[in-house]
């Protein structure tokens, strides 16, 4: 095998070396590579700041792809920290297994260190390959289908019931001109939400289409209280068929986003896409894994759980900020001895919580009372994983009798967090 130490060069790439940089990210992924437009190389320069564009160069081929962005992640409580978003990661086949992204990561990490970021953050295409660098599996996401004949609800509904609310069917300007401050009081509102850019509104309502990726216009529908404010915004596409013998429909709508702010409104879209004439199949998209779907039905059976899956991965790269960052239920104090391979977040740490949420941090020399891993501790910081658990699979040290209990009494959150977008 060949030093690709030595060969392979990894930095930020230039303007000219973009089109290069996007051949390489679509074979990473698979991507069909027929034709990569100049609209995606247009995109890609538009999308990120190129001084945190990474590639790989191979003999001044581009073979390693890595991107990441300023974004911002809601932690328990609604506070928005600066995460450090990372995107496109790939090596290509040709390359891989020799440390290039391990190189990337390395950079990148250190950069958003440097900077101030609190956490860095992405969604993973598998399990195997970020806990190595110090990511944890920190939000998961659950899909149903809805057998809509079985569920209950009364097909003749005609509206929400509240006198007053309504649902319009809108186009995409409709939802540029109201979804994203609606999704702004969403993500205040849900620990795990992060916020979504101009950029994403323009991609996701089809103004950056490109010939590769071109766009087919959903559904899209608004639902406004009785005083005529936004409280929800749905998206889906729905087929449309029959059986040929008996020309029962058999149509399936799929949700591709479903954003609501109040319990009205989430009552409302979800019996708004479950009582579309001819369709029977209601498929939810990648929810919260608590979310209020199954139980809004009479016959909550009738949503079946068809998929389940990790989603976003974080990386806590400051403990004391990150831990500051977030509120608590009750109040204590815990001396958590954090473990970084990478010498980023590593140290002993003592939390103290007052009664109200407020919480210090700082940096001690306490004997621990618990000892874990820095995926560990992201896994836990967004309240969705249980100490006693991860004590029981051998990821987290119990080094004080109760101190899991006490952990889990502080950290676990009522509802869980949601991420609903993939970058
Ligand atoms: C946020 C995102 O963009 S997610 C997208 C991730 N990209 C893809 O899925 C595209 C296809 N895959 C790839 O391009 C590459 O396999 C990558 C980017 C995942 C890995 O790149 P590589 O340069 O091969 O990784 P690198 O050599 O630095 O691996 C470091 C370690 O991780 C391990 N590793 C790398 N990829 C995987 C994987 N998919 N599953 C399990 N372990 C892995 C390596 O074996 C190595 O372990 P070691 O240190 O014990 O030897």
């Amino acid at each position: 095998m060949r030093d690709l130490e030595g060969d392979v060069e990894v930095r930020a790439v230039t303007e000219a070396e973009l089109p290069g940089w996007v051949r390489a990210a679509h074979a990473g992924f698979l991507h069909p590579l027929a034709g990569i437009s100049d609209e995606a190389v247009a995109h890609a320069r538009a999308r990120g700041d190129i001084g945190r564009t990474q590639g790989a160069f191979d003999r001044g081929r581009c073979v390693g792809t890595y991107r990441s962005y300023a974004q911002e992640l809601t932690a328990v409580g609604g506070a928005a920290v600066a995460a450090n978003a990372v995107s496109a990661v790939t090596v290509a086949p040709t390359h891989r297994r020799r440390g290039i992204l391990t190189r990337m990561m390395a950079a990148d990490l250190a950069a958003a260190k440097e900077r101030g970021d609190v956490v860095a953050t992405l969604i993973a295409t598998e399990y195997g390959i970020y806990g190595r660098f110090g990511f944890g599996p920190a939000t998961s996401v659950t899909e149903w289908t809805v057998d809509v004949p079985r569920s209950g609800l009364d097909p003749r509904w005609s509206g929400p019931s509240d006198a007053g609310a309504r649902i319009d069917l809108v186009d995409g300007d409709g939802v540029r001109e109201f979804g994203p401050e609606l999704h702004e009081r969403f993500r205040a509102a849900r620990h795990g939400a992060v916020n979504r850019d101009q950029w994403w509104w323009l991609r996701n309502t089809g103004q950056q289409a490109t010939p590769e990726h071109p766009w087919q216009e959903p559904f899209y529908a608004l639902y406004r209280d009785p005083s005529g404010r936004v409280d929800g915004l749905v998206a889906y596409r729905a087929t449309d068929d029959e059986r040929s013998d008996t020309r029962q429909p058999v149509n399936t709508l799929t949700v591709l986003s479903l954003t609501a702010v109040t319990p009205a409104a989430e009552r409302a879209l979800w019996h708004f896409v479950c009582s579309v004439d001819r369709v029977v199949t209601v498929k939810s998209g990648w929810r919260a894994p608590d979310d209020l779907l199954p139980q809004l039905l009479p016959d909550p059976r009738a949503a079946r759980v068809s998929g389940h899956a990790d989603w976003l991965w974080v990386r806590i790269l400051d403990v004391v900020r990150a831990l500051e960052a977030r509120t608590y239920a009750g109040s204590g104090a815990l001396v958590l001895e954090v473990a970084d391979a990478a010498g980023l977040a590593g140290g002993r740490y003592r939390l103290e919580v007052a009664r109200g949420g407020g919480a210090v941090c700082a940096p001690t020399r306490q004997e621990p009372d618990l000892t874990l891993g820095v995926g560990e501790l992201a896994r836990l910081w967004l309240g969705d994983e249980s100490v006693a658990r991860l004590v029981a699979l051998g990821l987290v040290a119990e080094d004080r009798a109760g101190a899991a209990a006490e952990a889990d009494a502080l950290f676990r959150t009522a509802r869980r967090p949601w991420c609903q977008d993939i970058f």
